[in-house]
């Protein structure tokens, strides 16, 4: 005989998260009990949801390919959106925003602080970018990335512990360490001789789903975005994250500006893809594909909230502008004969429509009434390092603002 099932109302559903817990105030894992900003966010919607949470250490190297193999549903964890990343997961709204930042101890040889060089960051790091330059970092992560792209000729002292990376530079085995805005105020305290350099790096935290979850990830970002509607998310922030994760992110703004910018951060990938697959550029069928699912899950996402989609001259324009840009950037990448070729068709596109998707949830939720000047000078700094050039980003502005103007500004 089978054995009988549990009654369903007897059990919780259980929710995988899977946390790095070296992270803190991120992130901190103890004898399988989590805390930290991100466990009183998923504690939270646990909570609403009526959810038991299960948490699964990843380490860094390893936050990909654990998420492909399934081994939690959602990752959090102070979590940088990076194109590799959403290459194979599907990031919610943002929850936080950072910056990467130095903590350095300054090398005798180095420009003096003040001494008439030039302070702006970019041209200290340019300067201390030399091979007895010793620059602890954890391994694996965005933040290894961010050292090898800043500093091709220094020795990069990649540390598998997120933890001892500190340690490197108290115990001056490292002339620096690269941290970030929220973490990095934390690591120096106590320390004695360090200056903070930075931040260099303008990045976004979002929390990592499994992409075969799409029901999940869409149920975070409506939670999420009514967590900051609330001032719930906000008060998060503070009281975990100070002043370092400037917010807000899970607005339909800032989080529409934060999906164009992952969506483009794509498009060097794409570029060697069809480069390498000797397709072109421009494919009027796949923009006709990706305007269509658009349209669809505006309407339905319209219909969720019980509002009316943007006509469709404003929805039109505004996906225009996203897939114009998108070439823009395809035609400008650089397609190196090493670089990695990802496919089109299994991954790139993919991403690209989960990537279109959370934008197309976000599109009804553009209030009326929004300052063309203001936008665009938020479009500015949030598409800043995608290599738009300024007209091409007040376009995806202005088409982003004409979102809203057929709907009532919200009451003040
Ligand atoms: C991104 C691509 O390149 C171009 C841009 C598109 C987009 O932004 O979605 C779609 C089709 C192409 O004209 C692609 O081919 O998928």
């Amino acid at each position: 005989a089978r054995p009988e099932a549990p009654p369903a109302s007897r059990e919780s559903r259980v929710l995988r998260v899977g946390t790095s817990g070296d992270y803190p105030p991120f992130s901190t894992l103890k004898e399988g009990q989590a805390s930290g900003f991100d466990a009183a966010l998923l504690e939270s919607y646990a909570t609403e949801r009526g959810l038991r949470l299960e948490w699964v250490r990843f380490r860094w190297p390893e936050l990909v390919a654990d998420l492909r193999a399934h081994r939690f549903d959602v990752a959090t964890s102070g979590i940088t959106v990076r194109p590799e990343r959403s290459l194979t997961g599907r990031y919610t709204v943002p929850v936080a925003r950072n910056g990467a930042l130095l903590l350095l101890r300054r090398p005798t040889w180095a420009p003096p602080a003040g001494g008439g060089t030039s302070e702006e960051p970019l041209a200290l790091l340019r300067a201390l970018d030399r091979p007895d330059f010793r620059l602890a970092v954890n391994k694996g992560g965005h933040l290894e990335r961010v050292a090898r792209a800043h500093f091709p000729h220094a020795r990069i002292l990649a540390i598998p512990d997120n933890a001892a990376v500190r340690e490197a530079v108290a115990s001056g085995q490292a002339d620096a360490a690269l941290s970030n805005t929220v973490e990095g105020p934390r690591w120096a305290e106590g320390l004695t001789g360090l200056e903070l350099v930075g931040p260099f790096t303008r990045d976004v935290v979002a929390l990592y789903v499994d992409p075969s979850q799409p029901e999940l990830a869409a149920d975070l970002d409506t939670w999420l975005l009514r967590q900051e509607e609330s001032g719930a998310l906000g008060e998060l922030r503070a009281r975990y994250l100070g002043p370092g994760a400037t917010g807000p992110t899970a607005t339909p703004v800032d989080a529409l500006l934060s999906a164009t910018a992952e969506r483009l951060a794509l498009m060097p990938m794409v570029a060697v893809a069809k480069q390498r697959a000797g397709q072109p550029i421009e494919v009027p069928a796949q923009e006709a594909k990706v305007l269509e699912a658009a349209r669809s899950e505006v309407q339905k996402a319209a219909a969720a909230l019980g509002v009316s989609p943007p006509p469709d001259e404003a929805l039109t324009a505004f996906f225009q502008a996203q897939m114009d840009a998108a070439k823009q950037l395809q035609l400008r990448a650089a397609t190196p004969a090493d670089a990695p070729a990802h496919s089109l068709d299994d991954e790139l596109r993919p991403a690209l429509a989960r990537i279109s998707s959370r934008i197309s949830t976000l599109v009804p939720r553009v209030p009326g009434g929004l300052d063309r000047d203001a936008i665009r000078h938020k479009a500015h700094e949030e598409l800043a390092s995608t290599g738009l050039e300024a007209g091409e980003i007040d376009r995806l502005a202005d088409a982003l603002v004409g979102l809203g103007t057929s709907r009532p500004a919200p009451a003040p």
